[in-house]
């Protein structure tokens, strides 16, 4: 049976993965977000908010998961951190088969994932593809995020596969280190080779 070619997008904090998935997704690419459902399942009511209260007691309140709160009691604990990622992991590759299974006719889909070579997901993709921008911007564009803090982003570099690696095992890598507009057009003139099967 066909199925769509999969394309897996990650990048380390801050270097641009939403905001590339998004151009995708403009070119007619139907884009899965893991950190969306991640948020769709912490919200009001979200599947996961009674189990990540009994982990976490107090880290949950009448809108759902305080992310902050819960951010405060994961990042800079290992075990913890291990411990929310069993609860939510699972629940994403759940709907990650949903959505495959929705789209199954399309040529092209597109896995937006934060943690694709951590967790063993370039395992379920076809063609890798990175974003990355120089360190100084991505450190720049991070600590400008309100409620971000040099340690809390040095800590979160720790926990995530170094760009170098990322770039060294991608297919493809998107630069973000330049204008909005030529990332744009990087995207653009990638995906027209990937539906010509030039790529
Ligand atoms: C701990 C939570 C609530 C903090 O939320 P908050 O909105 O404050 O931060 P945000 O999600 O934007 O994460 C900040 C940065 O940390 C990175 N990050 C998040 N979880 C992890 C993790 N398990 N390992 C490494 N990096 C992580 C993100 O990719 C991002 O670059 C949230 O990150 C979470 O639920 N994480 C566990 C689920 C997960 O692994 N998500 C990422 C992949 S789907
Ligand atoms: N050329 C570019 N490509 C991508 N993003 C850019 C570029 N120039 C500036 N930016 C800005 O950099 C920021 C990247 O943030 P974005 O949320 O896309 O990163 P992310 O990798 O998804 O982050 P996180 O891992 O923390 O979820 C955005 O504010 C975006 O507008």
């Amino acid at each position: 049976m066909n199925r769509p070619r999969i394309i897996g997008l990650t990048g380390s904090i801050g270097m641009g993965k939403s905001t590339v998935a998004a151009m995708f997704a403009d070119e007619g690419i139907p884009v899965f977000d893991a950190d969306a459902v991640v948020h769709e399942l912490q919200k009001e009511g979200g599947a996961l908010v009674p189990e990540i209260e009994t982990a976490f007691p107090g880290t949950t309140g009448p809108h759902g998961v305080d992310r902050k709160a819960l951010g405060a009691a994961v990042f800079g604990d290992r075990d913890k951190l291990a411990k929310l990622e069993s609860i939510v992991h699972p629940a994403v590759a759940k709907q990650r088969s949903v959505f495959l299974r929705d789209h199954a006719d399309a040529d092209i889909v597109l896995f937006d994932i934060p943690l694709l070579f951590e967790k063993g997901g370039y395992r379920g993709v076809d063609t890798i593809v990175v974003v990355s921008s120089p360190y100084t911007v991505q450190r720049k564009r991070v600590l400008a995020r309100p409620g971000m803090t040099e340690e809390k982003f040095d800590h979160i570099v720790t926990l995530q596969t170094n760009d170098a690696d990322k770039r060294a095992r991608a297919d493809f890598v998107i630069e973000t280190g330049q204008s909005l507009v030529e990332t744009r057009l990087n995207v653009h003139e990638l995906v027209k080779k990937l539906r010509a099967g030039l790529a």
